[in-house]
């Protein structure tokens, strides 16, 4: 394959067209539908997330985008080239990192990157160029000349990120990168992410089921049985489809009843406990303020996408769902202290 080279840094103009452009794609495996009619565009330069259960059609619209699946109807681009049309050029916007191991394993680390940049066609001088700053952002210049067979997963995961920007492209595409990874490595694969998204410009497209790492997106689409049911920075989706829950317990009959006339259609809970479905905790804790030392206790859980998935499917994302983000206050009813 030849190919002109480019830059390793993309600064990319306001009027570059999105990274990526879908339009009424619907995809079917035989009597399967796995999409059933998706638009999204995303804007240069984004970190995106694709955030579904197993079986959401991630893996078919990533397909489709890199071209290893045939467009059935609708229209897609990446980075303004047409996944129909433009196949060899959409195939050089794209930078993958899979779920599976895919290095050379008998090859060095710099042999990894050479190889893949005399796939794209670089000249010698431009791999040895890119290859060192690559290596230099993963912290692996110093193991360049190791064989990738001793590394360790971590490691060989950052070489695989590098080896995905190393012929600049303008996405690099993520199926859970940090699947089999302990909590160390993982954090330091997004430090490496982060950086390389500064210095060259690269979109990120991840697919994955695990929400902390949604979270930390510029844009997170919500995948479910082929359809996109919501699109939006993840903020903007916990404020629309959570709203904060605020729990108070022990509320004496007086504040309930201000509550439920003030809140309507916001409070639920009998008994002992109140629970407060807000979009603004602080106003609501401002209005309590004379209040608070009357309760046992109140907490204050924010949203987490997770719960924009339960609020738009009324099913969980997954069955290993971590406790809810939750700081809690416990008031000694009377005395005044109280403990966190
Ligand atoms: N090769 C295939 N043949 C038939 N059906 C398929 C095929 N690949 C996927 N499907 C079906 O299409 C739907 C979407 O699958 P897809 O793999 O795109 O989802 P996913 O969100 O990527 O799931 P996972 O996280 O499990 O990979 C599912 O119902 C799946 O069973």
């Amino acid at each position: 394959m030849t190919a002109e080279v480019r830059p390793l840094a993309r600064p990319e103009g306001a009027d570059a067209p999105p990274v990526i452009e879908v339009q009424g794609v619907r995809y079917a495996y035989g009597d399967i539908e796995a999409l059933r009619g998706i638009d999204l565009t995303v804007p240069r330069g984004t970190f995106f997330a694709l955030l579904g259960p197993n079986g959401a059609g991630k893996s078919t619209l990533v397909g489709l985008l890199s071209t290893l699946l045939p467009l059935q109807t609708g229209a897609a681009r990446v980075a303004g080239f047409d996944v129909r049309r433009q196949s060899a050029q959409v195939r050089r916007e794209l930078g993958l990192v899979f779920q599976e191991p895919s290095l050379d394993e008998r090859l060095t680390v710099l042999e990894n990157l050479d190889f893949h940049g005399r796939i794209y066609g670089l000249p010698a001088r431009e791999r040895a160029r890119r290859a060192a700053h690559v290596l230099d952002v993963v912290e692996l210049a110093d193991w360049q000349n190791a064989t990738a067979r001793i590394l360790s997963r971590g490691m060989k995961r950052r070489l695989e990120i590098a080896r995905g920007v190393m012929h600049g492209p303008a996405l690099l595409m993520l199926d859970e990168p940090t699947t089999g990874l302990d909590v160390q490595s993982r954090r330091a694969v997004w430090t490496y992410l982060g950086q390389l998204r500064r210095e060259t410009g690269v979109s990120l497209l991840l697919t994955t089921h695990q929400i902390e790492e949604a979270e930390g997106a510029d844009l997170v689409a919500i995948l479910d049985r082929g359809e996109v049911l919501a699109f939006g920075p993840p903020a903007e989706l916990r404020e629309r489809h959570g709203g904060t829950v605020v729990t108070l317990r022990g509320p004496g009959p007086a504040l309930r009843a201000r509550l439920e006339r003030q809140y309507t259609g916001q409070v639920e809970g009998a008994g002992d406990e109140l629970r407060l479905r807000v979009p603004d905790a602080g106003a609501l804790l401002a209005d309590l303020a004379p209040e608070l030392g009357s309760l046992r206790g109140l907490s204050v859980q924010t949203p987490s996408l997770e719960d924009v998935f339960l609020d738009l499917t009324g099913r969980a994302l997954r069955e290993d769902r971590p406790g809810p983000h939750e700081a809690t206050l416990a008031f000694a009813r009377g005395g005044g202290e109280h403990t966190r």
